[in-house]
This record gives structure tokens, sequence and C-alpha cells, in this order.
């Protein structure tokens, strides 16, 4: 049986925050504001794996709320995140995800994002593709306030035998 699970997220930038996109530190004159490192594109991820087996949202199980969670490394929370999604028993297919900017370009970051995500959750480099969109400077992305990621995976449910 599949599932599929999609995840949404937006962070506002903020000027002395590193730019932390896909668990990639891209060189940029300005971050994203939040509790943890802000890694927009790994929380849409996070969400969509965790909506897949009906395991509610990112927020649900690393509130903003806790200390435990300030300054996190997004990466563990994706990890821990995938580790309940294989304890449903579910099997990766793939992901594809979308980050939505004006700036910076993302396409030369792009192949060590797919690299850093497929790294942390064992999974091939060719089950992750990651894109990036402009919104043509119109909305909140095109006034360059933020920048907003999705993400949609497919699930298999590993047979028992
Ligand atoms: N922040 C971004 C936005 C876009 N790209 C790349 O440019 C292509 C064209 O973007 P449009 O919004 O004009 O359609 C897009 O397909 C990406 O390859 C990017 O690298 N970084
Ligand atoms: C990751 C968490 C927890 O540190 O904080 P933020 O970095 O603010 O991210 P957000 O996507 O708003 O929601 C999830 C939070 O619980």
């Amino acid at each position: 049986m599949f599932r599929i699970g999609q995840g949404f997220d937006v962070h506002r930038f903020a000027k002395n925050r590193p730019l932390i996109i896909g668990g990639v530190t891209i060189p940029y004159e300005k971050g994203l504001a939040g509790h943890s490192d802000a890694d927009v594109l790994l929380h849409a991820l996070t969400d969509a794996l965790l909506g897949a087996v009906g395991l509610m949202d990112i927020g649900t199980h690393f509130p903003d709320t806790d200390p435990a969670f300030k300054d996190a490394d997004s990466a563990f929370l994706l990890k821990e995140a995938w580790q309940l999604v294989k304890e449903k028993g579910y099997a990766f297919g793939n992901a594809d995800c979308t980050i939505i900017c004006e700036r910076p370009k993302m396409a030369p970051y792009r192949e060590q994002m797919k690299d850093r995500i497929a790294s942390l959750l064992a999974v091939d480099r060719d089950q992750i593709n990651v894109k990036a969109t402009t919104t043509e400077k119109l909305g909140f992305t095109g006034r360059e306030e933020g920048i907003a990621a999705m993400a949609v995976v497919l699930l298999k449910k590993v047979e028992e035998n």
C-alpha cells in the first residue's frame, strides 16, 4: 500500500543568521529566522513524511515552545521524524521538493541538497529531487521577505512475510 504526504513551510529573512536550506549552508547576506535553524526545506520534507503516515506535523513532535528545540538542527528533526515513519512499517519511495524565493539562486546548491537529504534518510540520491522557482517578484517571496518550501513524498508499506 502506498501513502502520499505533502509539506509546506515559510520562514522570514533575518540579518545575522546563516542561510541553511536542505541541510546545506548557502553563503548569502541574510539567513532565516526561526526557533530552530529555520531550514525551511527540511521542515517541509519533515511535515510531508509525518503527514504521509498520519503523524500530525513537525510542531506537534518538536514544539517551538520547547527550549530543547531552540536552535535545533533541522537535519536531526528530519532524521527523528523518518525514524517514526519507518517504525510504522514504511519504506521511502521518492520526494519532490520545491524552494520558492527570488534570491539567492538555488540551482548551484541543488545537487548538494539532494546528497545531504539522501544521506540523512539513508536512501539513494535519485529518490530525491530539489527544484527552485521564483514567484516573478510577486507576493512575500517576490518582495524577498522570506523563503517558502514545499515537499511531496511517496512511501510504500513494507510487506510482511
Ligand atoms: N531562487 C531560485 C529561483 C529559481 N531558480 C532557477 O531558475 C529557474 C527559473 O525560475 P523562474 O521562477 O523564473 O521560473 C528555475 O527553474 C530554477 O532552475 C533558482 O535556481 N533559484
Ligand atoms: C522546528 C521548530 C522547533 O524548533 O521551530 P521553527 O524553527 O520555528 O520552525 P517551524 O517550521 O515554524 O515549526 C516547527 C517548530 O516546532
